[in-house]
């Protein structure tokens, strides 16, 4: 048995995406479309493999840049709302809450599949997205991922996944 727990951890300043989104709260609050500098962090914890790494930070942090690079300047868009209704055509997003109404060029939209588009459910979506990536790249046991995702200076969100 021994004590020692190994994390790698990255963040960068090119680590940020700028998107618009609006999110319901209170029940049937709806935000107005407004955008943010998303910042991103992940976290890799487990085993050290072969080379003494948990996971290769490098790889690391180019996978979170490539999610990062999909959501910069986009509207992020919750397919799973309850009330906001989203249907993607060929060239249009439409987005519906009650009586309002958003129509935006599809390829300006990134469609999650998220019940709001909190930054808690953001970090949720990209650490399923690092997830995939981790599994395959990984030289040892891998005991968790965490994402965290600033939508406002010093707000942060967090998820933590156990693998
Ligand atoms: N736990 C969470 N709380 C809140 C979230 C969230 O995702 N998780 N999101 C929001 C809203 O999206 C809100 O728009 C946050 O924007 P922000 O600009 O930080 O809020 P302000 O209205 O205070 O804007 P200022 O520009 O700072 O005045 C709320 N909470």
């Amino acid at each position: 048995m021994t004590n020692e727990r190994f994390r790698v951890r990255v963040t960068k300043d090119h680590l940020v995406f700028s998107a618009a989104h609006f999110i319901t709260f209170a029940g049937n609050i709806c935000e107005r479309l407004h955008g943010h500098n998303w910042r991103v962090a992940a976290e890799v914890a487990g085993a050290l493999d072969e080379n003494y790494y948990v996971f290769d930070f490098i790889a690391l942090r180019d996978e979170l840049q490539a999610i990062v690079d999909e959501l910069d300047h986009r509207v992020l868009l919750p397919t799973g709302h309850a009330e906001i209704k989203v249907v993607a055509g060929n060239r249009e997003v439409e987005a519906t809450f009650q009586e309002r109404r958003w129509v935006f060029p599809r390829e300006d939209c990134i469609l999650l599949p998220v019940e709001n588009t909190t930054a808690e459910l953001i970090a949720r979506w990209i650490g399923r997205r690092l997830e995939d990536v981790v599994h395959q790249k990984a030289g040892a046991p891998v005991e968790s991922i965490r994402v965290d995702v600033e939508e406002n200076f010093g707000q942060w969100a967090t998820c933590e996944m156990s693998l």
